[in-house]
């Protein structure tokens, strides 16, 4: 009969030798997870081991051609030795900076390698690395000890298209003594990156979608959170707005991060429980005018809705290792966001948000909530259509300026003794509009690759404003239709954008002699908005003000938003 041999990550054996990886190969070096060494009773190691990339790191590794002897570029070595990497001896050196590795080769005849005055070196950044773990082989049932195997490094790759894979280098080597003390320096250094967060408060909505956020959470993020050590404390939101009572009153004082898996409605509603949570712990009164202090601790996105516009622009791709990978590794960026208020009262902090067409159809939506979600969309979105309703409304913006233009401007003022905070340069529009977009991010989703507002940036400190007048439905059809496509979906007559800092909706009304008039904002009437895929029924007047990097949020800046940005013929 088979004996079956599990092949298991341990700590140390004074820390319980935790296991925390299985299904890779037993003995053999940055090998591929083997399902024939794998426990079948032992989920979440198996589970832990197919993500993996085949093969290890070896053939995905940055490989450099060196001279021979010379560790380039890795800055001091702090320990050097001999490990076994995919069958071949190495020769490893790490330092703070990199582990890099280089085969052994016999002398030829003339006393060099028989590889010539070159060798092949290989290396990776620390940088990259989320975990290490001792190797063990253990038999089936058994819980501790084991044969030493070595040590296995759990890396971050860097693929296409922003997307990140994670993978395992095997090293080597049946000494204990030796495998902890590298284990020891290799945590040691990873200990020392600041922004990687050690305990996190995770929040998962499981109605997203189609119901899969906890799925997802239990499968595909908490074995990674598990295996990079990270504590959390999960809520699985029990009714909307759960996850804003929480926040409102927990204590987030213990966690370095929180994290939201679900869609855009879920994380929109966490970053403005935090940015709640933070006025509320300074003291500051929501409602006056002061500009709002920053949230306290990082955001993260799993995305798990149905659009993951978020997420999409956060990481530059709708991918969930790669959200998780980024959140391990404490890849931070600061963020804009918005206030949208009453002029009395804010109603809400939030990232992107839509009047008109854009609302009409997710209060459609909303109402038919009993219809699968993409059904339910195009459902939507073919009613709304049928129905096309312009609203009449008159804009107010304040435009932002080139710097220089500002310098001069300012100088003309002080030369005509004028006051250089006037309120003079607000700019009006009005009429009917078929929908008013006004975002403080990009927005990228599949429906809109180059994003719903590719005029603008994650934290660049403006909101576009993006105005479409009313046309007949054939052209507002032909205009949707662009944001799927390479072409400019501003480009038509009754399109207007502007990039600004603030914009005041108000709603107007006919007078009976055919003059037309704001609403008044006393009434109680609302109507619908759109924010962060949300439905929020407001007033007749909204103002939308952005706070450039109000929230900081793990994910990576994007070089393809960069690219669209230069490329954007709409400016
Ligand atoms: N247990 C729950 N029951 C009902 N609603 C919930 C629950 N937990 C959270 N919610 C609410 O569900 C709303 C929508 O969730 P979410 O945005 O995550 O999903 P989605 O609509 O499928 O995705 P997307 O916004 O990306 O299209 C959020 O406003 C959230 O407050």
């Amino acid at each position: 009969m088979r004996r079956h041999r599990r092949v298991a990550w341990a700590e140390s054996p004074a820390e319980g030798e935790r296991r925390a990886e299985a299904g890779l190969g037993g003995g053999g070096s940055a090998s591929r997870p083997s399902a024939t060494e794998e426990d079948d009773d032992d989920e979440a190691e198996a589970e832990a081991g197919k993500s993996r990339e085949p093969g290890g790191v070896g053939p995905g590794a940055r490989a450099r051609e060196v001279q021979a002897g010379g560790s380039s570029g890795g800055g001091q070595p702090l320990l050097r030795g001999i490990f076994q990497i995919q069958k071949e001896s190495c020769d490893v050196v790490l330092s703070a900076r990199r582990l890099s590795w280089s085969p052994i080769r016999p002398e030829g005849v003339g006393g060099g390698s028989s590889m010539g005055q070159q060798h092949k070196e290989e290396y990776i950044e620390m940088k990259d690395v989320f975990s290490v773990k001792l190797k063990r082989r253990r038999l089936a049932g058994q819980q501790k000890g084991g044969l030493l195997l070595g040590i296995a490094i759990f890396v971050c790759l860097k693929k296409e298209g922003n997307k990140l894979k994670d993978s395992i280098i095997n090293l080597s080597n049946l000494s204990e003594d030796h495998c902890h003390l590298w284990l020891k320096h290799m945590k040691e250094i990873l200990s020392g990156f600041p922004n990687r967060p050690k305990s996190l408060k995770v929040f998962v909505n499981p109605t997203s979608h189609r119901k899969e956020a906890t799925h997802i959470y239990y499968e595909q993020v908490a074995p990674l959170f598990k295996l990079a050590d990270i504590r959390t404390d999960v809520t699985v939101t029990e009714y909307e707005g759960h996850a804003l009572t929480l926040l409102k009153e927990c204590d987030l004082t213990s966690f370095h991060g929180v994290v939201s898996v679900g869609g855009d409605g879920t994380a929109s509603e966490v970053a403005h429980g935090l940015l709640l949570r933070a006025q509320m712990d300074a003291g500051v009164d929501t409602d006056n005018q002061r500009p709002p202090v920053r949230a306290k601790v990082p955001l993260g996105i799993i995305p798990a809705g149905s659009t993951n516009a978020l997420a999409h622009t956060l990481n530059g791709i709708q991918h969930t290792l790669t959200a998780i990978l980024h959140i391990i590794l404490g890849h931070l960026q600061s963020v804009d966001m918005c206030t949208f208020r009453t002029p009395s009262k804010v109603l809400r902090f939030g990232f992107s948000s839509v009047f008109g067409f854009g609302s009409r159809t997710l209060a459609f939506a909303e109402k038919h909530r009993w219809l699968p979600p993409n059904q339910r969309k195009d459902f939507a979105v073919v009613k709304t259509l049928a129905n096309l309703k312009p609203e009449d409304c008159e804009l107010s913006f304040l435009p932002i300026k080139p710097l220089e233009q500002d310098a001069q401007e300012n100088d003309r003022k002080k030369r005509e003794g004028l006051k250089l905070d006037s309120r003079e340069d607000w700019h009006k529009i009005h009429g009917h509009f078929l929908n008013v977009s006004i975002m403080a991010i990009p927005c990228l989703c599949s429906m809109a690759p180059r994003g719903l507002a590719p005029n603008t940036r994650l934290n660049d400190g403006t909101l576009a404003l993006i105005a479409v007048r009313n046309t007949s439905r054939p052209e507002f059809v032909k205009h949707l239709r662009r944001y799927a496509s390479v072409k400019n979906q501003f480009s038509f007559p009754f399109v207007e954008t502007h990039i600004v800092e603030e914009v005041k909706v108000c709603l107007r009304t006919e007078k009976e002699d055919g003059t037309r008039d704001r609403l008044n904002s006393a009434q109680k009437d609302t109507y619908p908005w759109n924010v962060d895929g949300d439905l929020m029924e407001w007033p007749s007047e909204v103002h939308v003000r952005v706070h450039p990097q109000l929230i900081t949020m793990y994910g990576r800046s994007v070089d393809a938003i960069d690219h669209l940005k230069g490329s954007c013929s709409c400016l």
